[in-house]
């Protein structure tokens, strides 16, 4: 019996989380925490130092920080041969490249990267690159909590790269727009020919809407996170499978899969 015991918590999984008192690090805790298959072994926040996690025995850690600071966390992580599931914002293609640069010198540990851990937003993502080919029009406008420090979100720019992907694809030109005379901003942002509206407003957590047009209709398909919670399945998702997913995965469609 005891063998039995001292067997099962060898096999859970050892979890360092890096931003550990945010508004989401809090939630990757109790999730990690509830979780019968994990074991929370770090909590981490400004000040506190990486080599907590280390020193901890972390096998993954999950990075909901910020995007000035998650670069050097995710070398720190790359370099330690500790696997990395990661939430936090800023991931251009330069720096995504940059994580295969590093991860190529270290075979073994694998990397989630996800604009958005809610299984809803990852479907609504999916849904609008569907869609993308149809309709000659379309804009995303994203709605968040006024305490967010990027702005288009995350979630916002990757679904306005995939629309932009799929639209190529089908050989559509530029969405039509006559605007000649704009007071700045008024148009919102350009993400590869792709126009992003971004919302902040007290009470507000997470939304977003992707606008289609056509001659005689439209086609809205909105994701709605009310709660923090809606990403912690992704999140758990995530920390079961990356340490049998070696290199960088971006997205959890292929975790969803
Ligand atoms: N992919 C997804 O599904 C989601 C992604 N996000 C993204 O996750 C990120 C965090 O969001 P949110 O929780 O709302 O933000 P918060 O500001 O609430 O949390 C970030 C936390 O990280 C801490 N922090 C800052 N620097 C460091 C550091 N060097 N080491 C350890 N901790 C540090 C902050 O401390 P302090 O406040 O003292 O600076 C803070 O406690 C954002 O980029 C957001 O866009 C959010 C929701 C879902
Ligand atoms: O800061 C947030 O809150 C969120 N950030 C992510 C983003 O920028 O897309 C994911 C979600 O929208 C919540």
């Amino acid at each position: 019996m005891i063998d039995e015991q001292e067997k099962s918590a060898d096999e859970l999984v050892r979890v360092g989380v890096l931003g550990a008192r945010g508004r989401v690090g809090i939630e990757v805790c109790r999730a990690v925490d509830a979780a019968a298959d994990m074991e929370l072994v770090a909590m981490v926040d400004q000040g506190d130092g990486l080599f907590a996690a280390s020193d901890a025995g972390a096998e993954v850690v999950v990075d909901f920080t910020t995007p000035d600071v998650v670069m050097d966390h995710l070398h720190w992580c790359i370099e330690q041969g500790i696997n990395a599931v990661v939430g936090t914002t800023g991931f251009t293609e330069q720096r995504l490249e940059r994580v295969r640069g590093w991860l190529a010198r270290k075979p073994d540990v694998g990397v989630v990267i996800a604009p958005n851990f809610g299984i809803g937003a990852v479907l609504m993502m999916q849904f609008a690159a569907r869609a993308a080919r149809h309709f000659e029009s379309v804009e995303i406008i994203e709605q968040h909590h006024p305490r967010k420090l990027d702005a288009p979100s995350g979630t916002a720019t990757h679904t306005a790269r995939l629309v932009a992907a799929a639209r190529a694809e089908a050989g559509l030109g530029p969405v039509p727009d006559a605007t000649k005379d704009e007071v700045a901003g008024a148009r919102g942002a350009d993400i590869d020919g792709v126009r992003v509206h971004a919302v902040r407003a007290t009470g507000l957590v997470a939304h977003q809407e992707v606008i289609f047009g056509t001659v005689g209709e439209t086609l809205t398909i909105r994701h709605d996170s009310y709660d923090r919670v809606s990403f912690m399945p992704g999140v758990l998702l995530a920390i079961r499978a990356v340490r049998s997913r070696p290199g960088l995965t971006v997205g959890l469609d292929a975790l969803l899969d």
